[in-house]
């Protein structure tokens, strides 16, 4: 028996609030009781309200509600349910009973305490049956489905629209998602009617489309793209920072051909020197080109060699179009001595070549794909009650919504990649399929992917520097969370449901990826905290540096094609014409930059890393935690914006205020 003050914190989004009315239940260990409530939650309010009860409760386990509706359903988004307990002789103490999600229906939900997981051994098996009950109903509203054969697992949604309401954007999100949508097809459609007239036979031609305006780096890609330290600084910190490795001996595919021994002399000193580097896009080779319009396509599988100099500029030294093959025994080697347009098409090659493994690889499958994963597994293992739930929840964000989109716009028949990528027409898909057979869970984790690399150290790698520093930070604040809720490593090894998530991922939604170095198992503390250590990194820094960059790098189309409309050239005696007719015509160029632009630009609604508002943890633990973390996130804000003070091309893609909590576009 005692007073208690009850608050019903309703979400600040559009429509979270609702005219049906609230019913309230109190668990408590030894009894519950309906608190004969009827309120009407109002959006972005806290409502209070107080209530003797006679009844011995005993201490609160959960709070019960129900929405009613009378004629129409009007969905709730719930954030939390706080209780004051008043009981005799005792000072006030507060319990709090996250939520986070939309109430729908009528039926009754359950909100367990926020401390429910560290006592439920003593709950007489209530939260155990709640568990179970909870994980029941997300097993039925997050199934896995193979969208194509050979990449991991997806959700089960043929659109947006057949998503759980709590997978879907809030109002914001979708509404701005939308107009930028229109905006960007709308501009699509005025750059083709503005080109129509116009010449369409010089590089300086594009400069008709492009949008300048929307980044300055941008504007100096304009400038600068043809430049050779300009093109090698992309392989360290441009958009796609994750091809590039330190040479252990000559590629063996480099075949040199008779009368370049000097290239080869070259080529083995640098190596001596351990500052010789490669970019080697063997995974496209035999991919089956893209028809576009009735205009066959063109790729290439090439190599890049290039050189660090001391002064930190990565040179390329030399560029292999095609693998060595019984057509063409000892392929053309393209040097920067070659004629100038001759030389800048074999690079445009190469970009155009990175671009595909870049969206592909880099960006869908190793950030987008992998955190849709996270997601599903977490939805169908881990109750919200679960610290690695807990944990994981606010990085999960948007995630299965964008994705959809991604299935049913970008590469899907028709999509953009048909529309406007070499690789689009089924090529992607035989691209992703390879990159999934090579997704190690090494190369998911910077400290090990960089070390493989030859990347650790290196004074210009800006990505690589950044990237460990915040694994480093990351791994910090789930130890943090983890040694909270797990004792000893026995605690680990014998939760059912932490066991079991683990599973699901590597089994299931990675397709049996324990041949990859993905765990079937966590056997201690750390083994799990480095995994979702990975599982946060990928989710929020590594999407940053491969997404963001799409703006500044991708809008200017000459220095990253998305599709090339001849054959990789074959002798040195290149025309401007030859590039011209080469590179994306008006059309493709126009998608290339929206969608760019759509997908690289800052999103207005976005929550900076470790600073979700959601607390579904409470006590002075976690929040100590959750305070050390985005007090170190400061200390590397601070230490990025002072090395980039000194340089001519800052790195920012990194820094903590302008990386997404979760993947949301
Ligand atoms: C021509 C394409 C140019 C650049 C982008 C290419 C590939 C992007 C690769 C991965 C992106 C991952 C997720 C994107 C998610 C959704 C994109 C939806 C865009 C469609 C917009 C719309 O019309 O709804
Ligand atoms: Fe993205």
């Amino acid at each position: 028996m005692g007073r208690y003050r009850v608050r019903v914190a309703t979400g600040n989004s559009a429509f979270s609030g609702s005219n049906n009315q609230v019913q309230l239940w109190l668990v408590g260990l030894r009894a519950e009781v309906e608190l004969g409530l009827r309120l009407r939650p109002a959006r972005g309010q806290m409502e209070d309200f107080e209530v003797d009860v006679s009844e011995d409760l005993g201490p609160l386990q959960f709070v019960k509600l129900r929405k009613i509706h009378l004629l129409i359903k009007d969905a709730w988004f719930c954030n939390h349910i706080t209780v004051w307990v008043f009981e005799q002789s005792m000072e006030e103490k507060e319990i709090v009973f996250p939520c986070y999600r939309w109430v729908e229906g009528d039926g009754i939900i359950c909100l367990p305490e926020t401390t429910a997981w560290m006592i439920r051994n003593e709950s007489q098996g209530l939260f155990q049956k709640h568990q179970e009950e909870e994980l029941k109903a997300r097993r039925t509203l997050y199934g896995w489905v193979s969208w194509k054969k050979g990449i991991p697992l997806s959700v089960a949604a043929a659109s947006e629209k057949d998503l759980p309401l709590d997978a879907r954007f809030h109002e914001e999100k979708k509404v701005d998602f939308e107009r930028t949508r229109v905006v960007g097809v709308t501009e699509i459609a005025l750059k083709r009617l503005y080109t129509l007239l116009s010449s369409w036979n010089s590089l300086e031609d594009f400069d008709q489309i492009f949008w300048g305006g929307k980044s300055a780096l941008a504007k100096r890609v304009r400038l600068s793209w043809k430049d050779d330290d300009f093109f090698g600084y992309q392989f360290l910190n441009g958009v796609n920072p994750t091809l590039l490795r330190k040479s252990s001996s000559l590629p063996t595919r480099l075949v040199i051909p008779p009368g370049t021994e000097d290239l080869k002399a070259q080529l083995e000193r640098k190596l001596q020197e351990g500052c010789l580097f490669e970019v080697d896009f063997s995974l496209l080779a035999g991919i089956q080109a893209n028809v576009i319009q009735g205009e066959r396509q063109h790729l290439a599988a090439p190599l890049l060699m290039l050189k660090m100099e001391p002064d930190g500029k990565l040179l390329p030294m030399v560029i292999q179009l095609q693998l060595p093959g019984s057509d063409s025994p000892v392929p053309p080697l393209f040097l920067p001595s070659d004629p100038s347009l001759t030389w800048l098409l074999a690079k445009a090659w190469v970009k155009n070549s990175d671009f595909q493994l870049h969206e592909l690889q880099a960006h869908l499958l190793k950030t987008h794909l992998m955190a849709e994963v996270f997601a599903v597994a977490t939805m169908r293992c881990l109750p919200g009650m679960h610290p690695i739930f807990k944990l994981l929840i606010p990085h999960l964000r948007y995630t299965l919504e964008i994705n959809t989109r991604a299935r049913t716009k970008l590469i899907s028949n028709g999509g953009f990649f048909d529309q406007a990528v070499n690789t689009g027409g089924g090529g992607h898909l035989d691209v992703l399929r390879r990159a999934t057979t090579c997704l190690t869970y090494r190369s998911l984790c910077p400290p090990d992917d960089l070390a493989d690399r030859g990347l650790l150290g290196v004074p210009s790698a800006f990505y690589a520097h950044d990237a460990v520093r915040l694994w480093d930070i990351i791994s910090r604040y789930v130890q943090g969370i983890v040694q909270l809720h797990y004792l000893e490593d026995e605690v680990v090894r014998s939760d059912p449901e932490l066991q079991a998530w683990c599973r699901e991922i590597t089994e299931i939604g990675l397709c049996k990826a324990q041949e990859r170095g993905f765990p079937v198992s966590f056997q201690s503390r750390d083994e799990l905290c480095h995994f979702v250590t990975m599982c946060i990194f990928t989710c929020t820094a590594q999407h940053s540096a491969v997404n963001q960059g799409q703006l500044d790098w991708y809008t200017w189309v000459p220095n990253a094609p998305c599709t090339m409309r001849q054959p990789p050239p074959t002798t040195k005696d290149v025309t401007l014409e030859m590039v011209m007719a080469t590179m994306p015509n008006v059309h493709q160029a126009c998608i290339q930059m929206t969608i760019s632009w759509h997908l690289g630009r800052f999103q207005p609604d976005m929550v900076p890393l470790g600073h979700h508002k959601e607390q579904y943890f409470s006590g002075p633990g976690p929040q100590a935690v959750l305070n050390r973390f985005q007090e170190d996130l400061y200390t590397l804000e601070r230490e990025i914006v002072a090395r980039n003070e000194s340089l001519d091309l800052p790195y920012e893609y990194l820094k903590p205020s302008r990386i997404e909590n979760s993947i949301t576009i």
